[in-house]
């Protein structure tokens, strides 16, 4: 099978890599949602060895991820498992969470449900890091998030950039406190949380 591939992955691994040694410096368990080629999964893998990751997505995405991993995994890496937000979260007692990319392509409903399981079957999760695009008080951050944003809706209405603040409070019902607001290349930013 050929595996799918994102340039944008090999573009923004590294520094989130340098991201995530820090904050996921104490995390032995870690969730990923919404893998989707599995570049990530497997580079962190690889390269956070103190770290158990556990690759996940929605049905569609999965046989990709696992080629992905059995092709380049880390040594005993975990297979991904099924998880879409609007279900059930998978079983384990994960310390962290990541996730890259989702917040504007899942509705809205779909990041307050991840949320809701954060504050339920997920409570175990302490760190919770959130990479990509986001808006600062409604407002876009450069112009070229702003054509993202543009084409984004033409592809569906309910996805979009969401905006920092309305993640944060959504994030703070949970108990978690924006800990770092990490600004990406590309102008992305990675939100890290904790609880
Ligand atoms: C643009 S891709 C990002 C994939 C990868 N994390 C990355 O950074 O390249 C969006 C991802 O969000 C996932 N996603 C969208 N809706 C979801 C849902 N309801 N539950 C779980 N994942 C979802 C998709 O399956 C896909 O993997």
């Amino acid at each position: 099978m050929e595996l799918p591939f994102s340039q944008a992955c090999e573009n923004n691994k590294k520094p989130i890599l340098e991201v995530l040694e820090v904050a996921f410096a104490n995390a032995s368990q870690v969730l990923e949602v919404g893998s989707g080629t599995g570049q990530h999964a497997v580079y962190f893998a690889r390269q956070l060895p103190h770290i158990e990751w556990q690759a996940s997505d929605q049905p569609a995405y999965l046989s990709g991820v696992k080629a992905r991993i059995l092709k380049e995994g880390a040594p005993g890496q975990a297979l991904p498992v099924e998880f879409d937000v609007f279900k059930e979260a998978p079983a384990g007692q994960f310390d962290a969470l990541f996730t890259a990319n989702t917040c504007h392509i899942m509705p809205k409903e779909g990041v307050k449900a991840l949320f809701e399981h954060l504050g339920n079957s997920l409570k175990s999760v302490k760190r919770l890091c959130i990479y990509g695009p986001f808006n600062d008080n409604g407002q876009f951050t450069s112009e070229s998030n702003r054509s993202f944003d543009e084409s984004l809706k033409a592809r569906d209405s309910q996805m979009g950039i969401r905006d920092k603040q309305w993640i944060s409070e959504l994030a703070s019902q949970h108990g978690f406190h924006l800990k770092n607001t990490h600004t990406m290349p590309a102008n992305n930013q990675l939100l890290e949380f904790q609880r």
